[in-house]
């Protein structure tokens, strides 16, 4: 099975010059959805760590499942003003626009290692302000995975001049 053939590029979504990749149709077919997480645990198995951080809002879909699968826990990087404890922001850019993440310092034990994921890697501006956050709560970072990089924006070299360790299941 190629996960590729699930996730359609969409052209000029969601902003003229960007070819969107649409996760609807990997969602919505049970073998595709069961062999994404399989091959997210197959690359997060290469890291050392004890919870994901599901990045919102589609992380969250493929960090909650991959959570429960590898049996890990789940912190949430939320978009501003939507977590009641948040004590850290980041703002950051993305491929077409501009953002903000927070998270709650207090869901997380002190020796907690947290392996970022996120469906899509472009740019890197979400996973390094991501990697950003967790560390200036006091944790340690793991390293990042995804199930998509989309390779001509160069986000994982921008990742590694983070010294962001990443893996992603699929390039493209
Ligand atoms: O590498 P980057 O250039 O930072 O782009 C990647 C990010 O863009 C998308 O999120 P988006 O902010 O569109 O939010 P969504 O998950 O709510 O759709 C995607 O889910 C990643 O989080
Ligand atoms: N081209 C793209 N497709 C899907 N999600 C994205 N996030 C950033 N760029 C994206």
């Amino acid at each position: 099975m190629n996960l590729l053939d699930y996730l359609p590029g969409i052209p000029d979504f969601l902003k003229p010059g960007v070819l969107f990749r649409d996760i609807s149709p990997l969602l919505a077919n049970p073998a595709a959805f069961k062999e994404a997480i399989r091959q997210l645990d197959e690359i997060a198995q290469q890291f050392d760590y004890t919870h994901i951080l599901g990045i919102e809002s589609r992380g969250f879909i493929f960090g909650s499942a991959l959570a429960h699968h590898a049996h890990k826990g789940l912190a949430l990087a939320r978009k501003p003003n939507k977590l009641p404890l948040a004590s850290h922001r980041e703002a950051y850019g993305l491929e077409y626009g501009n953002d903000s993440l927070e998270i709650q310092q207090s869901t997380l034990p002190k020796d907690a290692k947290v392996l970022l994921l996120d469906d899509v890697l472009a740019t890197g501006g979400t996973l390094i302000a991501a990697d950003k956050l967790i560390r200036s709560a006091g944790f340690e970072v793991s390293g990042a995975i995804t199930l998509l990089e989309i390779t001509f924006l160069n986000g994982n070299e921008l990742l590694e001049q983070n010294r962001i360790r990443h893996q992603s299941v699929l390039k493209s």
